[in-house]
C-alpha cells in the first residue's frame, strides 16, 4: 500500500462525500466528480478535496478509484468503461450496494482492477467495509484495498467470493423483507417494528452478531425456534408494493422528506450524530 493514495471519487452523493471525507481525513489527496458541479463542488469542499468537471480529470493519475453512482448497472458499467479510458493503471472500486463484481465487470477490458469495496451509510461513520472480490480479482488487489481502508480506521471485512449484495446487504434485505410484511399483514405499524429494533434487536447487534446471540441463548432454543418460524416468513422475492409504490411516486424517504415515515432534510445529521456517539460510547466500553 502506498503511504499517500490519489484516490478519485466518482459520484458526490449520499455516499461519495463521507466516502471522500473518509480519505481525506487518512491523508489522501482526494479529487471528486459528479455530473452535478454543485455536489461535487459541496463533497470537495466537506472533505478538503478537489473537484473536478471530468471523469478524465479526476482520474487523471489516480491510483484508486472509487465508484458511488446510482446503483443502475448500465450506468456504473459505462462509468467504468470512461475510467479504464482515462487510467490504465488504478484499482477500480466500486461501493454498490448489491450488484455482483462480475456483472459490474462483464464490459471492463481488465476486469482485474474491480474490487468492492462497499461502505455503509453514513459511509464516514460506520466502520464497516465490505471488500468483495470478483472472479477475476486478484487476492493481492483485495488486500491491498483491505489495508488501505484498515489504515484508514474503517473496520474492512473481505470476503472469500462474490455474491450479490454480500453479507451485511443480504442480512439486511431477509430483515426488511420480514418487516414489511408484518406491516402487510397488519400484524405491526413500521414504528412498533423500528421499535421491537432499536430497543431490542439493535443493542444486542451492536455488540454480539447472530452467530454469538445464538450461542448467548443456546442452540437447543434456536433450533426450535428456526423450526418453528421459519416456514411461517413472508417469501417475497422482489421489493414489495409498499416499498416499490412508494419509490415510485417520489416518496424516498430522507431524500425527500417522505418514506414510511416523515423524515426532515436535518434527520440524516442527527442520526449520524448519534450513531457516533454510539460508537463512542462502545468504543468506551470495548476499552477504547
Ligand atoms: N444510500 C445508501 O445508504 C447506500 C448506497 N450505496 C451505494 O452507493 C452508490 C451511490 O449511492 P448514493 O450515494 O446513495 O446515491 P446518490 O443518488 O445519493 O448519489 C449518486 C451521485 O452520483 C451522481 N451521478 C449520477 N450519474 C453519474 C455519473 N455518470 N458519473 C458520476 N456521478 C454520477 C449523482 O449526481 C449523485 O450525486 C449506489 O451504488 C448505492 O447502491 C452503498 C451503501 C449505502
Ligand atoms: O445500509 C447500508 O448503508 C448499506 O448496506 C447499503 O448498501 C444501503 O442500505 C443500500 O442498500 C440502500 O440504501
Amino acid at each position: 500500500m502506498r503511504a499517500r493514495e490519489v484516490v478519485a471519487v466518482l459520484g458526490a452523493g449520499v455516499m461519495g462525500a463521507g466516502i471522500a471525507r473518509v480519505f481525506a481525513r487518512a491523508g489522501h489527496e482526494v479529487r471528486v466528480f459528479d455530473v452535478d458541479p454543485a455536489a461535487a463542488a459541496r463533497a470537495a469542499e466537506s472533505a478538503g478535496a478537489s473537484a473536478h468537471d471530468s471523469v478524465e480529470g479526476a482520474v487523471d493519475g489516480a491510483t484508486i478509484v472509487l465508484e458511488a453512482a446510482p446503483e443502475r448497472l448500465e450506468l456504473k458499467q459505462a462509468l467504468l468503461a470512461q475510467v479504464e479510458a482515462a487510467n490504465a493503471e488504478a484499482i477500480i472500486a466500486s461501493n454498490t450496494s448489491s450488484i455482483a463484481p462480475d456483472a459490474l465487470a462483464a464490459g471492463m477490458r481488465d476486469p482485474s482492477r474491480l474490487v468492492i469495496a462497499h461502505f455503509f451509510n453514513p459511509a464516514d461513520t460506520v466502520p464497516l467495509v465490505e471488500v468483495v472480490p470478483g472472479p477475476a480479482t486478484p487476492v493481492a488487489t483485495v488486500e491491498r484495498m483491505t489495508a488501505l481502508l484498515t489504515a484508514a480506521g474503517k473496520t474492512a471485512v473481505p470476503l472469500a467470493q462474490q455474491v450479490e449484495g454480500f453479507i451485511a446487504n443480504r442480512l439486511q434485505a431477509a430483515l426488511y423483507r420480514e418487516a414489511m410484511h408484518l406491516v402487510e399483514l397488519g400484524i405491526a405499524t413500521p414504528e412498533q417494528v423500528d421499535l421491537a429494533v432499536t430497543a431490542g434487536l439493535g443493542p444486542r447487534w451492536a455488540l454480539a452478531g447472530p452467530f454469538e446471540v445464538m450461542d448467548l441463548g443456546g442452540l437447543d432454543v434456536w433450533t426450535s425456534v428456526a423450526d418453528g418460524i421459519l416456514p411461517t416468513l413472508g417469501d417475497a422475492s422482489a421489493a414489495p408494493a409498499m416499498l416499490r409504490d412508494r419509490a415510485a411516486r417520489g416518496d424516498l424517504g430522507a431524500k425527500t422528506g417522505e418514506g414510511f415515515l416523515p423524515r426532515d432534510a436535518d434527520a440524516p445529521a442527527r442520526f449520524a450524530a448519534r450513531l457516533a456517539a454510539l460508537l463512542e460510547a462502545r468504543a468506551a466500553i470495548d476499552g477504547g
